[in-house]
């Protein structure tokens, strides 16, 4: 068989991975100090460098490798992982390593997409009415403007490196003035800026500076006469929330989950929900109370005078064999696209609960052990999803054909090779910015081990 010259990149890639399958740690350290690229490189076998450590038991290689940020997700030909590799081949202390070993895995999930805390929400200021008129009218104010709940955005260059697509406009008082008089407009004050400018900043002194104060304002004013508002020319309302409003940075995304969530609120009820009369807005935007003096909900607990948050369970069920999952898929869903199963909890119902009767009442499985695993603010509009790991205690399917279209259990390789080679015909897992998406990878990088 004829053989090819390899090029300057392949012979690297193979000098590294030759490092990885003889075990040696000098070599190996001093070829990723020189190209930190090689770390997830593929060799002609599809084998990476911690599949290869992995399969020859070689301990310190596996722990450089990971101590680099080598990704664990990779699968070879056969659909296995570095750790089915290494337990495989009987070498437990890898496989136990490989099992722990993970920021992202550890327990502490990667910072979910809009549970960013950007503002300090200094809720104490919302009863202030003097502070937040002196902050309504200060020059560095920020306000953000919301037509039909939906944010103005511009559009970032094209940067194929970067996720983040989509930048708030950011305007000033004077930019705004009219607007925020206007009785139908709504002001919310969303908090103050928490990061301090650097001291290299030569306008501002030291200990003088005061954190701006941001508003979001929402209006129903003509769409393209508030574009024209603005300085920059790539202006818009996404139109789609579901999907436009995951392209922000994590900063913003934080502040628009909570002024989407409470503009939404104001929009759905404007009237007081017990006897129908006028409200007004106080506290900053976060709350409405009933101008009717006589109203019950002035009375006791004024539960109806603040803004809601529906609680939804989301759960990412496993077999009872620890090596499967169970995901679903709605009608509306891209093709081949399966996520978590989910549903609103119901009053007077615990969270385990929900989890049991939703599972249930979608697949047909039935749940036994549930475990919390993290939560996500979600702005369509306005949840708050409940992250949870369940145990199947029984495995037949049967989908309530109204909310779910399939359900199926999926192997652990399955979903490994998918979230590692990206979508693919046979299975689209939910996009990295949903809780569906990391509960999905915080169980396979956990090994399935709960
Ligand atoms: N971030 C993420 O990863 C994910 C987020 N989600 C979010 O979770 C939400 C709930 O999931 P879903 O599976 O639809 O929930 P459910 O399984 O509870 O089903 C929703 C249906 O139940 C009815 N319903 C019952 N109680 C409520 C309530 N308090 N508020 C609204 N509807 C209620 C509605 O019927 P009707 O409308 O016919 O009256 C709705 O269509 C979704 O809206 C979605 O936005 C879901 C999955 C992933
Ligand atoms: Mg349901
Ligand atoms: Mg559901
Ligand atoms: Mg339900
Ligand atoms: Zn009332």
């Amino acid at each position: 068989m004829a053989s090819f010259p390899l090029s300057a990149k392949e012979e690297i890639v193979e000098r590294f991975l030759d490092a990885a399958v003889r075990g040696d740690l000098p070599q190996l350290r001093m070829l990723l100090t020189h190209t930190p690229s090689l770390i997830n490189q593929t060799g002609y076998s599809g084998w990476t460098a911690l599949m290869l450590a992995a399969r020859n038991g070689h301990y310190n290689v596996v722990e450089a490798l990971l101590s680099h940020g080598c990704d664990k997700l990779p699968v070879n030909s056969s659909l296995q992982t570095a750790y089915d590799i290494a337990k495989f081949w009987g070498h437990s202390h890898i496989s136990n390593l490989l099992a722990q070993t993970d920021n992202s895995c550890s327990g502490v999930l990667p910072e979910l997409y809009f549970s960013r805390e950007t503002l300090d929400r200094q809720s104490d200021k919302r009863t202030d009415k003097a502070w937040l008129e002196a902050q309504q009218s200060d020059p560095n104010t920020v306000y953000l403007l919301f037509s039909n709940v939906n944010p103005m955005v511009s559009r970032c260059e094209e940067d194929k490196s970067s996720e983040v697509l989509d930048k708030l406009c950011r305007f000033r008082y004077d930019e705004v003035k009219d607007l925020i008089q206007k009785p139908k407009t709504k002001l919310i004050f969303l908090g103050v800026e928490k990061k301090k400018p650097s001291s290299s900043c030569s306008q501002v002194q030291e200990g003088s500076w005061e954190p701006p104060a941001w508003f979001a304002v929402g209006t129903d004013e003509d769409a393209t006469e508030l574009l024209k508002r603005c300085r920059e020319n790539n202006c818009f309302f996404p139109e789609s929330p579901n999907r436009n409003l995951l392209k922000f940075s994590e900063e913003e995304a934080g502040i628009v989950a909570h002024a989407r969530s409470v503009l939404v609120w104001h929009d759905r009820y404007s009237f007081c929900s017990t006897c129908g009369s006028g409200t007004s807005l106080e506290e900053g935007g976060h709350k409405r109370r009933c101008l009717n003096s006589e109203c019950r909900s002035l009375k006791g607990v004024h539960n109806t005078c603040y803004p809601r948050v529906d609680p939804v369970v989301i759960m990412l069920v496993v077999h009872p064999d620890r090596n499967q999952c169970l995901l679903g898929r709605k009608k509306s869903f891209p093709v081949g696209m399966f996520s978590c199963l989910a549903g609103f909890i119901e009053p007077g119902e615990a969270i385990e609960d929900a989890v049991r009767r939703e599972v249930e009442e979608e697949s047909g499985v039935k749940v036994g052990l549930v475990r919390y695993i993290c939560s996500q603010p979600w702005p369509m509009p306005s949840n708050l999803m409940i992250g949870c790991l369940a145990i199947a205690t029984s495995t037949n399917i049967k989908v309530d054909q109204n909310e779910i279209e399939e359900a199926r259990w999926f192997t652990r390789q399955q979903i490994a090779e998918s979230l590692h080679r990206g979508a693919n015909p046979a299975l689209m897992l939910p996009p990295s910015q949903t809780i569906a998406h990391q509960l999905i990878r915080y169980w396979i990088c956990k090994n399935a081990n709960l």
